[in-house]
């Protein structure tokens, strides 16, 4: 049996070789009763994040642009939600809100009851591009934030050190970001969001940019670290698998204007693991999220066009 990573890569191969009919699932709402136990469990737990009403709308040359409008949720504390939706349906917008480095339109963003209303040390951010600085070292990267919070070098630098450790990089501290994988710069990127010890971290398509291999084992180090720590988390991803791997909730938005469509309780059990990705339970989450995201367009054979197709070769050129 190989890593976490080859085992998943292997079952999502296999997955893919196989015909499932979604007649044969259960209902992705159906809940076996440990599920059922966590999620009363997790609502038991106050409330962390409150979004009310909020919308957004740009000003743009080509008029105006509904980006979001009226998205309620809230997330409770230590709570993992996915928020995931369709190109254009304000995935970004939303995280930029939270984070308070986007104004809202309407509405309210409030986090442990108090308004946001711009950046605060209260809320990480991960984002896909690798936002370290290149100049500084791995360890001074991680120290940038306490440094400015005025906490003591001392105490920056070993609170960077600890950090480093949980996400398994103390060796590479006096390296710089160019001397590190993509999956290694995320992990700097995540020690330097939770080393100013934040109530939730805001994640934009952290893996986006990483290979399948790297990417799978940067979702189980994330659920280690999210086991271990006192933080809530909301991760924004385009990929189903990721999104269910991943989340006690998902939440499905949809485009223009961006609104909740759905906000899904996942109805695999936890610890995760890569063999859940055959599961009935597993099959029927994803289902409804192809069905909410990708729903089935009736194309006839007359609205289909046909490509016309010009001629760059020479003409004695022949490859058949
Ligand atoms: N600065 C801006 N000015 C005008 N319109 C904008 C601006 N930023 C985003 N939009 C529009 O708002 C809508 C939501 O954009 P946003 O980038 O938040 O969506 P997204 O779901 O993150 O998209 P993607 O998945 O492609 O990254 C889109 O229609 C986009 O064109």
């Amino acid at each position: 049996m190989g890593s976490v990573a080859e085992q998943k890569l292997m079952a999502k191969d296999e997955m893919e070789g196989m015909d499932v009919s979604t007649e044969q699932l259960p209902s992705y709402l159906q809940q076996s009763d440990a599920v059922r136990e966590r999620f009363a469990k997790i609502q038991q737990r106050e409330v962390i994040l409150e979004v009310k009403q909020l919308g957004k709308t740009y000003e743009s040359a080509q008029g105006k642009v509904v980006a979001l409008r009226d998205v309620n949720f809230s997330i409770h504390r230590r709570e993992l939600v996915c928020v995931i939706g369709p190109s254009g349906c304000g995935k970004s917008t939303l995280i930029r809100m939270l984070a308070g480095l986007e104004p809202h339109t309407s509405g309210e963003v409030l986090l442990d009851g108090k308004p946001v209303d711009g950046p605060g040390s209260d809320r990480g951010m991960v984002f896909q591009g690798y936002t370290l600085f290149p100049w500084l070292t791995v360890k001074k990267n991680v120290m940038f934030g306490p440094e400015m919070n005025n906490h003591g070098k001392l105490e920056a630098e070993r609170n960077a050190l600890m950090w480093l450790d949980l996400v398994g990089l103390s060796k590479f501290a006096d390296a710089y970001p160019h001397q590190l994988s993509g999956g290694m710069k995320q992990r700097v990127a995540i020690a330097r969001a939770l080393v100013n010890q934040p109530r939730i971290l805001l994640m934009d398509e952290p893996f986006g940019a990483l290979d399948a291999q790297t990417r799978i084992k940067m979702q189980t180090h994330l659920l280690d670290i999210w086991k271990n720590i006192d933080v809530t988390i909301l991760f924004i991803t385009h990929d189903l698998d990721e999104a269910i791997f991943l989340a006690d909730r998902i939440l499905v938005l949809k485009a223009h204007p961006g609104e909740v469509q759905e906000f899904i309780e996942v109805p695999v059990p936890r610890p995760r693991h890569p063999g859940q990705i055959s599961s009935a339970e597993y099959l029927a989450t994803k289902a409804r999220l192809e069905e909410l995201i990708h729903p089935p367009v009736e194309v006839s054979e007359d609205d289909e066009v046909k490509p016309h197709m010009i001629r760059f070769t020479n003409i004695v050129d022949n490859v058949e």
